[in-house]
């Protein structure tokens, strides 16, 4: 059985985070290995708390699996601060752990704060150099290309921005923008589009985790960038189809359908 490795945020709500990542990865048929960054107090309505690990236990974590179990690839999602991301880079490193899916978690879609300010150099400088793939979203893009995106134009324009500066493949989410949900992969200088039906659904809490998790198992499966999107986009437009409406807010995906 293929291994998989989150490193997230834990959100009690079930929607994002740690829990959106075993989920996938369990829908997969894989197994899913974690390590806790931070905990939130959050549902479909907010973020109400955060309390971030000492980065000496997110440490003990890591050397716990990687000296035990090696996963055919990682998820890398909320990491909260400076300290937490270089004892990750440090450990990745060392273990010489390869297809990282990096998803850059900057603000939940609620609009709370989930990486503090040091903490954006870091994953920059540390995790971006060692990552297969970052997914940001449009507001992530925007802010790591300092562009304004409005359109798949824009999308394609922060896509290459951001590609100046780090060599790996940059998929932008399309989930933000107005009319579409259409998936941006730049990689090797091509761009190509991940079209896909635009779910009449305001239930997307989760959403990027979830897209992530996907990719890494793809990855995992032995399928190439484009066709583990592909597959990832396909299980997202499945999960909205399969229609939960949960809590009083934006509700969690449902991940109890036939991948
Ligand atoms: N209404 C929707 N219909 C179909 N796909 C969607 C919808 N909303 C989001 N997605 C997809 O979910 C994935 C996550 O996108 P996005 O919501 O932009 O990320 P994030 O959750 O990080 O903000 C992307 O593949 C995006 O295309
Ligand atoms: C613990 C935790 N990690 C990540 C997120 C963000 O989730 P994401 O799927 O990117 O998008 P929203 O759920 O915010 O729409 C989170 N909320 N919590």
């Amino acid at each position: 059985m293929k291994k998989i490795l989150t490193i997230a945020g834990s959100d009690c709500s079930g929607g994002a985070g740690i829990q959106a990542d075993i989920k996938t990865i369990t829908a997969h048929k894989m197994y899913a290995m974690s390590v806790v960054t931070a905990l939130t107090a959050q549902n479909t309505t907010g973020v109400y708390g955060v309390f971030d690990m000492t980065p000496e236990f997110v440490e003990k974590q890591l050397d716990a699996i990687f000296t035990d179990i090696i996963p055919e690839a990682v998820k890398i999602g909320m990491v909260s601060n400076k300290e937490i991301i270089e004892i990750m880079s440090r450990k990745l490193e060392e273990y010489k752990i390869s297809n990282i899916v990096l998803d850059p978690v900057m603000i939940s879609t609620s609009g709370s704060k989930l990486l503090s300010d040091d903490g954006m150099k870091a994953l920059i400088d540390r995790l971006f150099p060692i990552a297969s793939i970052i997914t940001p979203n449009i507001p992530e893009a925007s802010c790591l290309s300092g562009l304004q995106i409005h359109t798949k134009k824009d999308m394609e324009l922060a896509a290459i921005e951001i590609g100046k500066n780090y060599k790996g493949a940059v998929l932008i989410k399309g989930g933000h923008l107005a009319d579409s949900s259409d998936d941006l992969l730049y990689m090797n200088g091509g761009i190509y589009w991940f079209y896909g039906e635009n779910v009449n659904n305001t239930n997307t809490h989760g959403t990027g985790c979830t897209l992530s998790s996907a990719i890494a198992c793809n990855i995992a499966d032995n399928k190439d960038l484009k066709e583990s999107v592909q597959a990832a986009k396909k299980y997202i437009t499945g999960a909205l189809n399969a229609d939960l409406d949960l809590g009083k807010g934006s509700g969690p995906l449902n991940h109890c359908w036939d991948l």
